[in-house]
């Protein structure tokens, strides 16, 4: 049988050859027959058969016999450049020149129409030419078998093009094409495709913008992705490719309407066409400005870093003797753990044996890491013989093996992992990290010298007024407010041993919000907050550990940063949710925040109340009028001492917003009455100022919302905005006229706030951008800044500037600062809805933020 087929093959390809060969042969009698004098002329059978299209005013007789006289050049002849041809050859375009290097491949046939199975292996732009001489034999096709580069030059000087179509698929080309035309003063019809959308513009025709006028500099080539990887929907490709064929139509028979300083954007997914309006030609443009710097082409490929096709380039990150070869491969898929980092959907296509996926784009999302951890356990818990059965037991590294389809991806994983986790390969966890030694020694020295002023403060004060000093009033009964259900019901659980208390409220099936209390507090911090969470959401207001009526050890070890997020996420899980909203006043806020950097997949959104990130918090220590507390509480016993004096007088300090017999100022005393109430707050503060998120670890990516009063002496506003910078979106809200407190200060504003980032999702997860509260954004402190780090950093760089670096101590014109991004952020609303990939080439559309921002810059406002 494979005889037969072998035989069958060769048979085929002489049939081919000597087919190919006649047709050559008939083209080149043909071409070199005198020119038919009347060839501006219709001949009966060319008035039949475009008759239909003839019947239009808009074509008639002129028009039929202009699209006769009228010389197209199409570069590609693949997705975009098949379709396009087929309907200009139909249309009856006299000569036809197509270029394109490359030949039919398999993938190809699916779009690029004019290609079928007997052509794979066949010169592309024979196989088109082919079949558009087989549609229309009145018409001149010619084929040209090269690589679009400055070669081309030679071709257009030759020939008269009235529009070249570019349908090419990488940035040097585009590039060059725009070029050439520009030189040649040669209308370009532009367009590209990519998975469900297409992008479609024609450039440099009667005075419009030129593709350099848009796109001054070309796109970071790895932030293109092409069909070849990101695929593309064989019709998506051929209504872009038609457009073409209708643009070049136009333009040829002098139509109006043609889409010059436009760009038209189709989303097959929803079936939308929208057009954009590009700004007009720049008069600064390096080629068709008024001084233009480029009238001959230049290296194209060199200035965008990028090969002239879309050929993958294989990378060369990692060693050879990194690589695994097939033998060890073998071993591996029997023993080892394999990661395949290819997309899902080439997974489900096909896939080696023993193998998990996990692609590479979801390895540097912040889940990455945490997500490879639980593949290396399942996979160990399943293969207890192997020989790395015992490693986890033991908590030791575990070798992990990528792969992929091409060895690029793979080599991209490792690097990732290797630059962004260098210790991973100890241990996973290592997020969170503890500060130097010379820090803490730092801390400690001061803790003496201060520890020592205090002590004496304290004994003088004994000494002078011993009565006050003592006086601690009996509380032998909880006030009501604290025990009773009225906010809630009291629950308890135990985790590891832990005995945890929390008020629950509010409907089971609903999202649950976690709340956090700060310090001196307790659940009953949220009182205001809790009936009103209550109808939106499963509310839980915990007493920390070591607070309230939560277990209250008293060993400083037993409050370690890493074994209260361990117990809060088994404390998550035991609700019965695998994720929840936090919200986290003061060290609740600073546990949110290390909370979403260590177990980003537990935290659905964040709020922190008067409280910075845990890096800022730590930089900015030595400013705070707490400093010397701070200080002084790292020593033993005494600060426990010191905090019961005067009647537990601190309660009282920190709850200014209380009057001296409020019943919630009792219960705070009540709760704080005894020294052992005051071991565990304390140990908060003997441990978090030791800890920091590791600079390598990411930003965080769920929503975040900080909300600070304007009068906190403990936070100032500049800690709360620096803070942003380890968001990725993020919204700050400011509380006017509230203090450390603004929760219990100000609850109906603060809850309308809460409310509003909570049950409004539209205002945080669109990237912290209100749409129609324009008037709430501006006449806010800094609502709805922004969605990015940058964005931040400029805000803060703006605020500055404005204010002189008085951040924090006075405010300033807000008008100024937001209102330029409000427009930048209409803009990227208006563009990410269906423009999400850049004009950039055919399968090369880019989805970099630079270039998305760059063309909310060139759409005209
Ligand atoms: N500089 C160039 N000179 C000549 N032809 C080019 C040049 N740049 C791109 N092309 C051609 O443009 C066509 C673009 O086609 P398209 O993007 O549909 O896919 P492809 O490259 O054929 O396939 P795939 O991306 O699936 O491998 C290709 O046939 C390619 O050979
Ligand atoms: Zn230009």
């Amino acid at each position: 049988m494979t005889d037969e087929i072998k035989a069958l093959e060769e048979e085929i390809a002489i049939i081919q050859q000597t087919l190919q060969e006649k047709k050559a042969r008939l083209q080149q009698l043909k071409s070199e027959a005198p020119p038919c004098p009347y060839s501006d002329i219709l001949s009966s059978e060319e008035v039949v058969r475009y008759s239909r299209q003839m019947l239009m005013p808009q074509i008639s007789m002129l028009g039929q016999v202009a699209l006769k006289n009228s010389q197209v050049l199409i570069v590609g002849a693949g997705g975009l450049g098949c379709p396009a041809s087929l309907y200009l050859a139909a249309a009856g375009v006299g000569d036809i020149h197509i270029v394109d290097y490359d030949e039919v491949e398999l993938s190809n046939l699916h779009r690029q129409i004019l290609h079928h199975e007997g052509d794979i292996g066949v010169l592309k732009v024979h196989s088109a030419s082919d079949k558009l001489r087989d549609i229309n034999s009145n018409i001149n096709v010619v084929p040209h078998h090269i690589h679009a580069s400055s070669s081309i030059v030679e071709l257009i000087t030759k020939h008269a093009y009235d529009v070249v179509l570019d349908c090419s698929d990488n940035a040097p080309t585009r590039y060059l094409l725009n070029d050439i035309c520009v030189i040649h003063n040669i209308p370009l019809v532009s367009g590209s495709a990519l998975q469900m959308e297409g992008q479609l513009t024609v450039y440099h025709y009667k005075n419009g913008p030129c593709y350099r006028c848009l796109f001054p500099t070309p796109p970071p080539p790895h932030t293109v992705t092409n069909c070849g990887d990101g695929g593309v929907l064989g019709a998506v490709a051929g209504v872009v490719g038609v457009l073409q064929a209708l643009e070049t139509v136009k333009i040829l028979t002098e139509m109006d309407g043609v889409l010059s300083g436009r760009l038209l954007l189709f989303d097959g997914s929803g079936t939308n066409f929208r057009n954009v309006k590009l700004r007009q030609r720049v008069a600064e443009c390096a080629v068709c400005g008024d001084n233009p710097t480029i009238t001959t082409p230049i290296d194209y490929e060199q200035f965008c870093g990028s090969k002239a096709h879309d050929k993958v380039v294989d990378i060369d990150m990692l060693k050879d003797e990194e690589n695994v070869n097939v033998q060890k491969l073998d071993h591996l898929l029997k023993e080892g753990v394999v990661v395949d980092v290819r997309p899902e959907l080439e997974f489900a296509m096909c896939r080696l044996p023993n193998t998990v996926n996990l692609p590479y784009a979801r390895i540097k999302t912040n889940k990455g890491l945490r997500e490879l951890k639980e593949i290396v356990k399942s996979v160990k818990k399943g293969n207890s013989d192997g020989i790395f059965s015992t490693y986890l037991k033991e908590d030791i590294f575990v070798t992990v093996y990528v792969l992929c389809r091409r060895g690029n991806d793979s080599q991209r994983s490792v690097k990732y992992l290797r630059d962004n986790f260098p210790d991973s390969s100890v241990k996973f966890d290592l997020r969170i990290v503890t500060v130097s030694l010379w820090e803490i020694i730092k801390i400690h020295s001061l803790t003496f010298v201060f520890g020592v002023w205090i002590m004496c403060k304290m004994s003088a004060k004994w000494v002078w007024d011993p009565k006050s000093f003592f006086t601690l009033q009996q509380r032998d009964t909880p006030p009501a407010c604290l025990v009773d259900s009225s906010l809630g019901q009291h629950k308890y659980v135990k985790l590891k041993g832990v005995k945890f208390h929390y008020v629950e409220c509010g409907s089971r099936d609903l999202p649950l919000v976690l709340l956090l209390h700060g310090f001196p507090d307790c659940w009953l911090s949220w009182r205001h907050q809790i009936p009103v969470l209550s109808q939106h959401f499963r509310v839980v207001a915990l007493d920390l550990k070591g607070f309230g009526d939560s277990d209250k050890p008293s060993s400083r070890k037993t409050y370690r940063i890493d074994m209260i997020l361990e117990e809060l996420q088994q404390l998550i899980i035991s609700l019965g949710v695998s994720s929840c909203t936090v919200v986290g006043h003061d060290i609740g806020g600073l546990l949110g925040w290390c909370l979403a950097h260590q177990f980003p997949e537990l935290v659905d959104k964040l709020v922190a109340v008067s409280c910075p990130h845990p890096n800022v918090y730590r930089t900015s220590l030595h400013t705070s009028s707490n400093y010397r507390w701070l200080n002084f509480v790292q020593l033993p016993y005494f600060p426990e001492v010191d905090a019961l004096r005067e009647d537990v007088k601190i309660i009282s300090k920190y709850h200014k917003h209380l009057p001296p017999h409020d019943t919630y100022l009792e219960a705070y005393k009540y709760a704080f009455c005894r020294k052992e109430d005051w071991t565990g707050p304390l140990n908060y503060f003997r441990n978090l100022l030791f800890i920091e998120v590791a600079e390598n670890s990411r930003t965080i990516q769920v929503p975040v919302v900080l909300i600070t009063g304007d009068r906190d002496k403990f936070i100032k506003l500049e800690s709360i905005v620096k803070s942003t910078d380890y968001c990725e979106k993020f919204h700050v809200k400011i509380v006017d006229g509230a203090r450390h407190f603004p929760h219990q200060e100000r609850h109906q504003q603060f809850n309308e706030i809460l409310l509003k980032s909570l049950v409004k999702k539209k205002s945080v997860e669109d990237g912290g951008l209100e749409r129609s509260a324009s008037k709430g954004i501006v006449n806010r402190m800094f609502g709805a800044v922004s969605s990015t780090v940058k964005y931040g950093n400029s805000v803060l760089d703006t605020v500055h500037k404005k204010t002189n670096g008085v951040v924090g101590k006075t405010w300033f014109p807000v008008e100024a600062v937001i209102v330029p991004h409000l427009r930048r952020a209409v803009a990227s609303i208006l563009t990410s809805s269906s423009c999400q990939t850049v004009f950039n080439g055919n399968g090369a559309s880019d989805e970099s933020n630079v270039f998305r921002t760059h063309l909310e810059d060139i759409m005209e406002k």
